[in-house]
């Protein structure tokens, strides 16, 4: 951390009435939303046993800062819960070769929904047969590289897709096993942008006209590709189960037709992931068990209203394992106070933009879904009164907001460290050099060490892929990223 004047906030204006009432300790570390490891410790925040100053100085900001045993936990905690069933990790919320690796280890299957996804986990070492590959547009090459690989599951999204993978079955000389994926027409209660298994959107074959049924028993009827079951996603970040209840009843009514129309029995039902994390503290989560145990418990009464075995269950959670363990540390900038008139009536209204060193480039979320997060200043705590502020990154974007509202000390200042909680899934993996900022490290920390997952991007890797500038010597370490640029693996 650089050091800098401190800048204490206009705290004299009275707040928008939007904001609410302050919570009474600005400092807390509420357990349902920050990571199983994350404690103060003199005031510190620490993250897997090392305060998150010596976190910043070692590896710059902004910098995630993931929880291993936290990610790894709930990892286990699915497969528990699902003994008997196959998890598998979405790993579009985030994926490295770590991740991979632990995935493997700990004996969970992989979602990957591109071929750049599938290589690299298996890159990784990542058993192919573990592995289903998704995507409502895969290319030819993309089929390949899975047929070639064996991987378990090519879960099959449109009639297109049918066409362009059987000649690459047929030469394969293998019948490669494929779900149908199943658009259910359940309006999830989640961000339209996430919501998957309504009517009018680009995935899947919907159960409502007829063509799921017709994708099923094309698919059986030819030799090359094996239908080893069914597969339906309703969206994600979704709280109430009666949305996966239903799409459950709603699937298992289409095998029961698949049944009818071929004499097959299927043997897997793959209900995909979207179980909702806490992001902030009221945030209601359902807890893997008792998921498990309202799936299992629909499945199996509606297979025996059908007079269906019952198949094996598969799921795909990814904010689940990756979201809750993973903390993003930024260092405040600019502190602006901008007073937004009183509307005639009382004191004139303020509002604190506290800008930090990142942006809509490492957490697009908010802008993107209207996310809500919540942050902490966590070098320190503060007994001074509260300021409600707006988190705000350093892109030329107004929209380039971190966390909407949310009420800080009022001294916060240039040089603290904010930690943003909840930021696994779908941060890092969405990231963009927009404005040219680079993508930030993310280190794995775990009993008081810490290792460089994912190194920090460079300015000399951003220079590599410009024809102009490949071969020009880039600043390094690069202008606005003071700290060493640590090897990928180091341990600290
Ligand atoms: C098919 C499929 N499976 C699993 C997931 C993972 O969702 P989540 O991270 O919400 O568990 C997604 C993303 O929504 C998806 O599209
Ligand atoms: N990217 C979305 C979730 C999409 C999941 C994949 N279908 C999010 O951040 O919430």
């Amino acid at each position: 951390m650089r050091a800098h004047p401190a800048g204490p906030l206009h705290g004299a204006f009275a707040p928008p009435p939007s904001a609410g009432t302050p919570p009474a300790d600005l400092g807390a570390l509420d357990e349902r939303v920050w990571p199983r490891s994350a404690r103060r410790v003199d005031g510190e925040l620490h993250l897997g046993g090392t305060p998150v100053t010596e976190l910043a100085r070692v590896h710059g900001t902004p910098l995630f800062v993931l929880d291993e045993d936290d990610f790894r936990g709930r990892a286990a905690d699915f497969a528990t819960a699902f003994t008997g069933a196959d998890v598998h990790y979405a790993s579009k919320a985030f994926l490295c070769g770590q991740v991979a690796r632990w995935i493997a280890e700990d004996g969970l299957h992989l979602d990957a929904c591109s071929g750049n996804e599938l290589a690299l986990a298996l890159a990784a070492g990542f058993p192919a047969e573990r592995i289903a590959l998704h995507g409502n547009n895969k290319s030819p090459v993309e089929l390949q590289l899975a047929v070639d690989a064996g991987i378990g599951r090519i879960v099959v999204d449109s009639f297109d897709e049918i066409d362009r993978l059987v000649p690459i079955a047929e030469a394969s000389g293998r019948a490669v096993p494929v779900l149908i994926r199943a658009t259910v027409g359940i309006e999830a209660h989640t961000h339209e942008f996430i919501a998957t298994a309504h009517e009018d959107q680009k995935f899947g074959f919907s159960l409502a006209t007829g063509d799921a049924l017709t994708a099923a028993v094309r698919v059986i009827r030819e030799p090359a590709l094996h239908l080893a079951g069914l597969h339906s996603h309703i969206g994600s970040q979704i709280f109430d189960t009666a949305g996966f209840e239903a799409a459950a009843h709603r699937v298992v009514g289409l095998m029961g037709q698949v049944h009818q129309a071929t004499g097959e029995v299927l043997g897997e039902l793959n209900l995909g992931g979207g179980f909702g994390i806490a992001y902030l503290p009221d945030d209601d989560p359902v807890p893997p068990d008792d998921v498990a145990r309202r799936l299992r418990t629909v499945v199996a009464a509606e297979c025996a209203a059908l007079d269906l075995p019952v198949p094996r269950l598969a799921v795909e959670p990814g904010r689940a394992i990756a979201g809750p363990g993973t903390v993003t540390l930024y260092e405040i900038g600019t502190i602006k106070p901008v007073r937004l008139g009183s509307g005639g009536q009382g004191a004139p209204q303020v509002r604190n933009y506290v800008s930090v060193d990142g942006g809509m480039s490492d957490n697009i979320r908010t802008a993107l879904y209207d996310a809500s997060y919540t942050c902490v200043l966590a070098n320190r705590t503060s007994d001074a009164p509260p300021a409600l502020c707006r988190v705000v990154g350093k892109h030329c974007e107004s929209g380039d907001v971190l966390v909407r509202d949310l009420w800080l000390p009022s001294d916060v200042r240039a040089g603290d460290l904010l930690a943003v909680a909840a930021t696994g899934a779908y941060c890092w993996s969405m990231a963009s050099n927009y404005n040219y900022l680079l993508k930030p490290a993310v280190v794995a920390a775990r009993d008081g060490g810490t290792t460089v997952i994912v190194r920090r991007q460079t300015l000399a890797d951003v220079f590599a892929l410009d024809a102009v500038l490949a071969d020009v010597p880039a600043p390094s370490p690069a202008i606005d990223q003071p700290a060493p640029e640590l090897p990928v693996g180091a341990r600290s």
